[in-house]
């Protein structure tokens, strides 16, 4: 999978030489290029911006530079992200439905955002998606794409040395939230891990796990189990 990364900030995107993301791309697994937006200005003060049409507080990416920009860098199979405050959620399925992509692109918007028309014309030439990481506004798309492309290298074949870990993870293919996890030693200024883990009865430990995640969902995420409607589940099960 190639990701391209075009940013006015691109030292900010220097930590995905690490770790996770670094190691998928010595393996080879992940060809992740990161561009400097600035590259394609056409002016001495290499600009950007401009003032919003209609008026406001604020500036707007220019349609002219970004339009330049994505046509060096995207292709036709390429799928273009755009984060944003106004996108669709991005969600652990958004990361799986991406993990399969050959090409994503993503567009760091700054200031107020980019010329509405970005997003207008490179829909007619592909896939295009403005995609919110949280209800929230952050100051650029820099810090979402950090988190895109670590939700979506992970998920890539043979980037995480073991696929077993993750199913079981939160918000993995049960979709419930991740039941709590304990290592040694057995108790803790105290506090001693559920007995249930040291018997190794792996039925009942499978059995635990489940009740913890449905009550852990239940207790922070009902949103999640009224979606869940495949979840069999007897509230008696939840003493919540
Ligand atoms: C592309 O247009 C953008 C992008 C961003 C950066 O992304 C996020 O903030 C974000 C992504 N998921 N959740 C939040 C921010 C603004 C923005 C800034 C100030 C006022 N209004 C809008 C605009």
């Amino acid at each position: 999978m190639r990701i391209d990364v075009v940013s006015i900030f691109p030292e900010y995107l220097a930590p995905l030489e690490l770790s996770l993301v670094g190691k998928a791309r010595t393996a080879g697994l992940l060809d992740l290029r990161v561009h400097d937006l600035r590259a394609w200005t056409d002016d001495r003060h290499r600009t950007v911006d401009d003032t919003p049409f209609g008026g406001g507080a604020g500036m707007v990416m220019r349609p002219d530079v970004w339009g330049r920009a994505l046509d060096d860098v995207l292709t036709p199979d390429a799928h273009l992200l755009v984060p944003s405050p106004a996108g669709t959620p991005f969600t652990q399925r958004t990361a799986e439905a991406w993990a399969t992509e050959q090409h994503l692109v993503v567009a760091c918007g700054r200031y107020e955002g980019i010329d509405a028309r970005v997003v207008e014309h490179y829909a007619t030439r592909g896939r295009v998606t403005e995609v919110s990481l949280g209800d929230y506004v952050l100051n650029g798309g820099e810090v979402a794409a950090l988190v895109v492309v670590e939700a979506v290298a992970r998920l890539l074949p043979g980037v995480v040395g073991n696929p077993e870990s993750l199913v079981e993870e939160s918000h993995g293919a049960a979709g419930l939230l991740e039941y709590p996890v304990y290592t040694k030693p057995p108790s803790w200024q105290g506090h001693d891990v559920p007995d249930v883990l040291l018997s190794g009865h792996h039925a009942r430990i499978a059995r635990w796990r489940r009740d913890e995640a449905l009550r852990r969902t239940a207790a922070r995420r009902p949103d999640i189990l009224v979606a869940l409607d495949a979840v069999r589940w007897d509230r008696h099960d939840l003493e919540v």
